[in-house]
């Protein structure tokens, strides 16, 4: 017997950090359950009022003409619904849709191959695009433009490229990172499409919606107070339905109201805007040990006894987008909605003499 087949398997790229209920990325349960859970048309899809909107339109044209639908490119952070889109437009389109991704695709061959075996008008979805190769990437211009591919046959001078046709076919590209793809590659797009952060009351539709496919009991007070602490992110929306409810089957009698969906997102340390313990740990160091900062992040590290790394990409992007911590030259302060946040109040206002030392007080 193969002993490492029963060892955890690891994944290098996984970003570092723990696992979290209310991390963006999907962790193993969300993609079991996430396919049940998928809008199948634009019709179904909520929110995103301007991308939907816009690419209603693209599809309608492109199915009017009778051909194939231009490139979409869809940008946006985990979570948010790309690749749920990109199984809207192969559905809307009518047409078959391959699946793949950036650090799939190793060698400019392996792009051929997947190029060379699609079918007329399919969608390929590339997920990940500004993962991929260099060569591979330099193979999808012409293949996006030209619908040709290059396959180089043989090695060194007597190399030759064999240029094999390819049927249209609509590439779907998804990237958190828009900004490191190649204007090259980027200009190659028909339509992009940059998704937001979706607002409470469309949290509130997700919600609604996941709790009638999983046959939840849901008020509607309830379904505001679990958006409230979904970070904008669909994903984390579903994800902390399933916990409420899994709460209410055990402690009550299965109906989410407000009172249970708070008493349960408490227990699992979800506050009431989202922040996890992390977070809070990171904030509470700034506020308490540092008088709210300016404080290096090697310092802030140290102090909640997390690696750097764990601060700078899991605690920080989501404090510095709901305005409660700033990143500056001299270092990380807090803003005064994080003192409100955590019901504290800043120095400077406790110098007056209220009896209490104020850090940079006399
Ligand atoms: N607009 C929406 N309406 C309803 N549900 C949505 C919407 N957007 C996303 N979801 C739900 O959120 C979950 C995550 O969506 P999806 O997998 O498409 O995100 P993603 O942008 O591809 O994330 P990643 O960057 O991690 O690949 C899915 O279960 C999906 O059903
Ligand atoms: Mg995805």
């Amino acid at each position: 017997m193969n002993w490492d087949d029963t060892a955890p398997s690891t994944d290098a790229a996984a970003p570092a950090g723990p696992d979290r209920l209310v991390g963006a990325d999907a962790d193993g349960e969300d993609t079991a359950v996430e396919a049940a859970l998928r809008p199948k048309d634009l019709q179904e899809f909520v929110g995103q009022e301007r991308v939907r909107e816009q690419l209603d339109l693209v599809l309608r044209a492109a199915r009017a003409r009778g051909a194939t639908a231009d490139h979409v490119l869809l940008s946006g952070a985990p979570g948010l619904g790309k690749t749920t889109l990109s199984m809207i437009i192969a559905a809307e389109m009518g047409a078959p849709i391959r699946i793949t991704s950036g650090p799939a695709i190793q060698h400019a061959g392996d792009l051929a191959a997947i190029l060379s075996s699609l079918q007329e008008g399919e969608v390929l979805f590339l997920d990940e695009i500004h993962r991929m190769s260099r060569p591979a990437e330099e193979m999808l211009y012409m293949a996006m433009e030209d619908f040709r591919v290059d396959v180089i046959v043989g090695k060194g001078p007597g190399a030759t490229a064999i240029p094999l046709e390819l049927p249209p076919f609509t590439l779907v590209g998804a990237t958190t990172r828009a900004g490191l793809l190649p204007p090259p590659l980027r200009d190659r797009f028909g339509f992009t499409a940059h998704m937001e952060f979706y607002a409470p009351e469309e949290l509130q539709r997700v919600i609604h919606r996941s709790a009638g496919l999983l046959d939840v009991a849901l008020e509607a007070d309830g379904a505001a107070e679990i958006a409230g602490r979904s970070r904008g992110t669909p994903r984390i929306a579903n994800r902390l339905l399933r916990r409420v409810r899994d709460y209410a089957q055990v402690k009550a009698d299965g109906v989410i109201t407000r009172e249970i969906a708070s008493q349960a997102l408490g227990v699992y340390e979800v506050d009431a805007r989202g922040l996890d313990r992390l977070d809070r740990a990171v904030l509470t160091a700034l506020l308490k040990l540092f008088g709210g900062g300016p404080v290096g992040l090697s310092t802030l590290a140290v102090a909640v006894g997390e690696e750097r790394e764990t601060v700078e990409e899991v605690a920080e992007p989501f404090l510095v987008r709901e305005g409660l911590l700033a990143r500056t030259p001299r270092g990380r302060i807090a803003t005064p909605a994080a003192w409100a946040h955590l019901g504290m109040v800043p120095p400077q206002h406790q110098a007056g003499g209220n009896g209490q030392q104020g850090l940079f007080g006399a």
